[in-house]
Order: structure tokens, then sequence, then C-alpha cells
């Protein structure tokens, strides 16, 4: 009858088989929640910022970065325009504007280092169509102020009382001198312009000025 005890225990204390124990090393597969980049904090109005990161529909053309402007020579060895944060946003105005009416804006010079001043200078020592910087600054050094131009949303040029850097009267303010269809085209950049907070120069067509001012940058300059 001994076998018959055994029976009864190995059935009393689960016979002897024990639950496979859990590996603590494997967890489960738990799916890992698609983080977000944390957005990019928003810049202060006096932060230097490339303007086609913030405008992607503005076009850019800078002519001291290449030899294609009076002085036959590259100025400045960057080709990225850049202006104060909040110049961009006067200029994201301006441009949203103009694009309701079926233009965009051509950027030919922004933020030009002192030195670069001093090459033009050199060049054409004139105050009339260059700051002297012997005597003061230019304000593109201070990263507020643009040469722009209008162009069709294709990126063909409109037609504009001159080209850029003509250093003659036809490039004043006073349009009476060039056709009409021409002056008609500065008139609506100098009028969009000036409504979204730019000063225009009396001597250029294509310079602006944001009302709100700022320091000369001497120290950075924009990446190459
Ligand atoms: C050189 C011309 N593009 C220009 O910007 N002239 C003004 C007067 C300046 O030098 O600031
Ligand atoms: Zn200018």
């Amino acid at each position: 009858m001994r076998w018959y005890l055994l029976l009864l225990l190995l059935v009393l204390t689960g016979c002897g088989v024990s639950e496979p124990m859990e590996d603590a090393s494997i967890l489960p597969v738990q799916a890992v929640p698609e983080s977000e980049p944390a957005p990019m904090p928003e810049p202060e109005a006096a932060d230097f910022v490339r303007v086609q990161e913030y405008l992607p529909d503005i076009l850019v053309d800078l002519k001291y970065a290449g030899a294609e402007n009076f002085t036959g020579q590259a100025v400045y060895d960057f080709t990225d325009a850049y202006l104060r944060y909040g110049t961009v946003q006067k200029l994201s105005s301006a441009l949203d504007i103009l694009m309701g009416q079926g233009y965009t804006l051509l950027i030919w010079d922004a933020f030009r280092p002192t030195q670069a001043q001093f090459r033009l200078w050199e060049i054409c020592p004139d105050p009339v169509y260059v700051a002297n910087p012997e005597t003061g600054s230019s304000s593109h050094s201070r990263g507020n102020t643009v040469d722009l131009t209008l162009a069709a949303l294709d990126g063909e040029p409109v037609e504009m009382p001159t080209d850029f850097d003509d250093f003659s009267p036809l490039a004043d303010r006073d349009y009476s001198d060039v056709p009409a269809s021409a002056a008609a085209n500065a008139q609506l950049l100098e009028d969009v312009l000036t409504a979204c907070g730019f000063q225009p120069y009396t001597g250029e067509w294509w310079h602006f000025s944001d009302l709100d001012n700022y320091p000369v940058e001497e120290s950075w300059s924009p990446p190459k």
C-alpha cells in the first residue's frame, strides 16, 4: 500500500512540477511613443537670422557675394541674406501683401559687414550712393537694412527705374523721370515697405531701413 500513499503525496504537492520561473531580463516589448523634436524658441527681435529660413518665398541674389557689382569683385564671402529677426518680421508682412498682388521680393543685399563697407567706399567715395564708414556706418551693418526689388512669382524681374547700384539721379525716389510702368512698380514697392515699418532712402529706390534701429554689428558675421 506504500505506492498508494506516495501517489497521494504527489497529487497533494502538485506532482513536483514547478511553474517556469520568469526571466527578469526579458521585458515585454512596449511601443515607444514617437517624440516630436522640441520646437525652436522664437528668436529675439535683435537676433540675426537667415532670411530664407523664415521667408522661404523670398528670393536672394546677393550682388556683393560675386563680381557682378560696381566694384567688379566679391566684397564678402557669404551668399545668404541675414537680418535682425524684428526686421524679417516686417519683411514678412510686406511679402504677404505683395504676394497677394502677384509679386515676390528679390534681395540684393542685407547685412553688410563694416569691412565690406570700407571696400565699397574705396571704389565709390560718394556719400549719396555709399555711406562713408570713416564718419559713420552704413545701416546695412546694423542688420536692419535691405536692398531689394520686386520680382514676379516665377522669379522674372519686374521693370524698375534703374538697375541695382545705378548711381545716377534716375535711381532716386523722384520717379517722374522714368517710364510710367517702372515708376508705378517702384511706387508699389515703396508704399508696401513703408506701410510695413520701413524708411525708404531718397537716393536709391532699392534701399530700405527698418524704423527700429539696432547697433552696428562688429563681431558677428554670417556663416560661409
Ligand atoms: C551701395 C548701395 N547699395 C547702398 O546700400 N548705399 C547706401 C547709401 C549705403 O551704403 O548704406
Ligand atoms: Zn542699401
